[in-house]
């Protein structure tokens, strides 16, 4: 997939220089008192640049408090007035946008359950055109699919807006799992190789769904190289009206914030590099012996397709596969690898076995 979007770096609009962007604030925006007491706390922390509220807030069922809507626009708007901080807030459709930008909000972001929606993304990027002072984050859209969530940054690009960045804040799941949202950290690393010029924030609260996960998510994500952090913040988090579980106070943000450790993407210390250097040449060769290893495989794999054809055996054998599986992750625990790991490779490997019999199998029913 090719990606051309010369996109400003976050420092153009954001004014975070060497370290990473901070956007905090409620979940929802509940009243004026609520709003600005969170918001003065935030901006005496003197460590939040953006300060975040919901206003219009998609939900997953009605009869849940579904924001406080245009009026609270007022409201950011007059934080941004009374203490000089940037605003946002998410937008959902055209309508949406308007209003914020007739209010000044400074920075826009596209939920995740839009960013599904081209015919909405294209129409709130219309009502972008030309817009200038205007930030446009997009969320990952809510299931993995990657090139949705860039088609919305080129629906935008298109539109002229130039601060784009991507808020990283998990994927829909009906699994069992730790995480409200999981995060498949394949994902955003991906979305960094293909188009490195747009800024990655980590929406914590939204991955983990519980206060006591933000840190660690927190950590990881800075540990990718991600630029920024959007972390829900409520003066009394308990009481929240949206979200009670996943926001944190102003002090307990405070704390997060001095825990993280912040590291460089690389060194110019010259041994440190020399030492790197040996390292990943002994990664190489393991490389090139593992590929060599897998090539020796598949032609094995091939030989065993051709005699299965030859005898009108079926490709696939379940009671090989389960003991391959099965022994396959022993020898991995024996050998201190996650046998999950192990087990995921396996499933490709053999994925690609049986696509190569397929097509043994296949050649020789066209010569028939
Ligand atoms: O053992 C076989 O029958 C094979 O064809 C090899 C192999 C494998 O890749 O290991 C491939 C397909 C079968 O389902 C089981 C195992």
């Amino acid at each position: 997939m090719e990606v051309n979007l010369q996109v400003n770096p976050l420092e153009k609009w954001a004014k975070v220089k060497g370290k990473p962007l901070v956007i905090a604030g409620p979940c929802s925006a509940e009243t004026p008192e609520q709003l600005m007491a969170t918001a003065k706390l935030l901006k005496d922390l003197g460590k939040v640049d953006v300060l975040r509220a919901g206003i219009w807030k998609p939900r997953t069922r009605p009869n849940s408090f579904e924001g406080a809507g245009a009026e609270g626009l007022k409201w950011l708007a007059d934080v941004k007035k009374e203490l000089g901080i940037p605003v946002g807030t998410e937008v959902a459709n055209t309508q949406h946008v308007e209003e914020a930008l007739k209010y000044g909000i400074d920075v826009l972001w596209i939920g995740a359950r839009t960013t599904v929606s081209p015919f909405s993304v294209q129409e709130m990027a219309d009502a972008l055109q030309g817009v200038k002072n205007v930030a446009v984050l997009v969320k990952n859209p809510t299931h993995p699919e990657l090139p949705l969530w860039i088609g919305a940054f080129e629906r935008l690009y298109r539109a002229g807006i130039r601060d784009l960045a991507a808020i990283h804040r998990g994927f829909a799941t009906s699994d069992k799992s730790k995480f409200r949202n999981i995060p498949m950290w394949q994902i955003p690393i991906e979305l960094r190789r293909i188009a490195p010029q747009i800024p990655i924030i980590c929406d914590p609260s939204h991955i983990g769904g519980k206060r006591d996960l933000i840190f660690e998510i927190s950590q990881k994500a800075l540990d990718l190289n991600f630029d920024g952090l959007m972390i829900e913040t409520h003066i009394t988090p308990e009481k929240a009206w949206s979200d009670a579980d996943q926001q944190v106070t102003p002090a307990r943000l405070s704390e997060i914030l001095s825990e993280l450790k912040v590291r460089k993407d690389s060194s110019t210390d010259k041994d440190f590099n020399d030492h790197l250097d040996d390292l990943r040449k002994k990664i190489d060769n393991l490389d090139r012996e593992l590929i060599e290893v897998l090539a020796a495989r598949m032609a094995i794999v091939e030989k065993i397709g051709e005699y299965k054809r030859e005898n009108n055996v079926t490709t696939y054998q379940v009671k090989r596969w389960d003991d391959i599986m099965k022994n396959r992750a022993d020898l991995a625990t024996k050998m201190s690898l996650n046998p999950e790991y192990i087990i995921e490779i396996y499933k490709i490997i053999h994925e690609e076995s049986i696509r190569k019999q397929t097509e043994i199998m296949k050649a020789v029913a066209s010569k028939a």
